[in-house]
Order: C-alpha cells, then sequence, then structure tokens
C-alpha cells in the first residue's frame, strides 16, 4: 500500500486584491479564463482541465493549497490507509469543497511545515480546446501542471515526510550556504528537488520560511518564444522580475522568475527535462544554473 502520486493537479491562492492577479494571470502570463462554481473567483485553464489555478478573495495573500492527482478511488483508498498508518491526520472533502475544485473525491491534510496538501481523482475536464490569450501552449498531460517549491523548516524532516511518507522520489539535491537563511558560516542548507512522473521535479522544497507560504510555482511552455513573449509582457505590464532568463542546471530548463501578487515568484519556463523514471540516479547538482538566473538582478 503506497501512496501513489500521479502529478501536480491545481494550485489554490488567497488574495487580497483580484483585480491584481486577474491582470497578472491574464496578461502577464497568459492564462485562459476557466470554469468553476463560486461567483468572484478567479478560475484559470491552461489545459482541457477545468481550473488549474483558482484564485479566491481573502484577508491575505498565500498560497492555500496544492492538489495531487491520483488515478481513481481505489489509489485515493490506499493512500488513506497509507496516512492513517504514518500517523497524518487528514479531513475528507465537502460535498462544497468537492464542486468548487470539481473533482470527485479528496482528502487535505498538512506536512510538518502547515504547507496544505490535497489528494484527489476525477477533476473535470472541458469539450472546448484551451485557447490562451498570446497562444503559448502549456506544457501538461501525465508531467502535471508544473512544479511547486513549498517552504520547510527542516531537511531531514521534509525528506522523511515527502519521500518515506508521500512516495516522491527524491531526483536532485542543491546545497547553499547556510548564511542565505541566517544559519552560522560553513553550515549547509538542502534544497531537495522531487518527482512523481517523467517531469524532473514535480515538488522541491527550501528549508527557508516564507510569508506567503511559497517559494515559486513552475509553469511550461512548448516553446522558447513563448517564454520570450511572456518576459515582454513582465517589461510592459511592469511585473517585477524576480530573476532573469537562465537555464538551470538539473532540470536543463530556461526560464525566468517574476513576482505574483501573492508575494511568491511564478517561474516561466520551457525546455525542462524529462527523466525515465526506472533509470534515473539522483545526484547533486553544483550550481542554479548553467547561465543566467540572477536573482535581484537585471
Ligand atoms: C536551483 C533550481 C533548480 C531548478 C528549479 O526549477 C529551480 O527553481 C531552482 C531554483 C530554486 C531557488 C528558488 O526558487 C528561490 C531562490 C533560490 C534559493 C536562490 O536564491 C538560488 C536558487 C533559488
Ligand atoms: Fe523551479
Amino acid at each position: 500500500m503506497v501512496i501513489d502520486i500521479k502529478s501536480m493537479g491545481y494550485v489554490r491562492v488567497a488574495s487580497t486584491d483580484l483585480a491584481a492577479w486577474q491582470l497578472f494571470a491574464e496578461k502577464v502570463l497568459g492564462l485562459a479564463a476557466g470554469r468553476g462554481p463560486t461567483e468572484g473567483n478567479l478560475y484559470y485553464r491552461i489545459d482541457e482541465v477545468s481550473a488549474r489555478l483558482i484564485v479566491f478573495p481573502s484577508d491575505v495573500d498565500e498560497l492555500s493549497a496544492t492538489g495531487w492527482e491520483l488515478a481513481d478511488h481505489a489509489a485515493l483508498q490506499d493512500a488513506r490507509e497509507h496516512l492513517s498508518k504514518a500517523g497524518v491526520a487528514f479531513e475528507e472533502g465537502t460535498a462544497e469543497e468537492l464542486a468548487e475544485r470539481r473533482v470527485q473525491e479528496l482528502v487535505r491534510f498538512r506536512d510538518p511545515f502547515d504547507n496544505v496538501f490535497e489528494l484527489f481523482h476525477g477533476i473535470t475536464y472541458e469539450s472546448r480546446p484551451v485557447v490562451t490569450p498570446y497562444a503559448a501552449k502549456f506544457v501538461t498531460g501525465i508531467q502535471g501542471m508544473g512544479h511547486i517549491v513549498v517552504p520547510v523548516s527542516d531537511d531531514v524532516e521534509a525528506l522523511r515526510f515527502y519521500r518515506d511518507v508521500l512516495g516522491f522520489a527524491l531526483r536532485d539535491s542543491m546545497s547553499m550556504p547556510g548564511e542565505f537563511v541566517g544559519k552560522p558560516a560553513g553550515s549547509k542548507i538542502w534544497l531537495r528537488f522531487l518527482g512523481v512522473n517523467p517531469r524532473h521535479h514535480s515538488l522541491a522544497f527550501l528549508p527557508m520560511p516564507n510569508a506567503s507560504k511559497c517559494v515559486h510555482i513552475m509553469l511550461e511552455v512548448d516553446k522558447l518564444d513563448d517564454v520570450g513573449r511572456a518576459l515582454e509582457r513582465v517589461r510592459k505590464y511592469k511585473a517585477p522580475l524576480s530573476a532573469t532568463l537562465g537555464r538551470h542546471m538539473n532540470d536543463e530548463m530556461v526560464s525566468f522568475y517574476v513576482k505574483s501578487p501573492a508575494g511568491f515568484d511564478i517561474e516561466f519556463g520551457c525546455e525542462g527535462l524529462q527523466v525515465d523514471e526506472n533509470r534515473w540516479v539522483a545526484r547533486e547538482s553544483t550550481a542554479v544554473s548553467y547561465w543566467g538566473h540572477v536573482f535581484g538582478g537585471h
């Protein structure tokens, strides 16, 4: 009995400024309007799924939850039993929550650092083909929506939870000087990159707490030109660029980072590596990027 997560399914964001998110999602990122039942919420599509990004009004700006897709009822039932055995408290989605997410079933729990995870199956998909505002095509399918980097406070506990309890595979590690997060000189912090499908990483964690409860969310398009066009829109709409264009070492993705209205970044990229899940060996990368990705730079 294992938890067999197939991919990252959706993200839910709490926002004090829906108008800012609307401009950011439609004009800067170029996401397509999606569908959902709650008046006043924003629903965005990047593929056939009815809504991958949901933004709802709140008195805080933060990541509210990430949804992870399982195959079917039997897989979710196995996940319930596995969570129970591992001592992870979870709750069932209410009828209202299922309707809002347009899924058949879900369970919700918190990781040891208070990040909210939802495991679901049976999400709805649309008959109408997705038409994004700038004609970009997003890379999803079995690779899921993209990847997310969550803040944690303890590397050992995080690995135990995500790898040993949730079943994510460790695909790469990278260390940074502890000074980066106010730890003693000479100490190390670890960034860990984990996957559940051919996408090199669907989940990563960074031992650095963060007010918006998210470091970044990555969305992938299928052409470098659409990364370049998005970068032009970042300039045009004066969205804050968090890191310049670059190519990562571990997943070989060419991307830039832009600050969202929630405070966390969106990484917008292309050419991400797909791994052979059975043959992959986890390694330690020795740099963030082959070139570029100057954080706070221009
Ligand atoms: C190193 C790396 C590899 C693949 C990725 O998709 C990816 O996002 C990263 C960068 C992770 C990380 C971050 O997101 C927050 C700011 C960080 C800690 C830096 O300042 C350098 C590496 C950055
Ligand atoms: Fe990333």
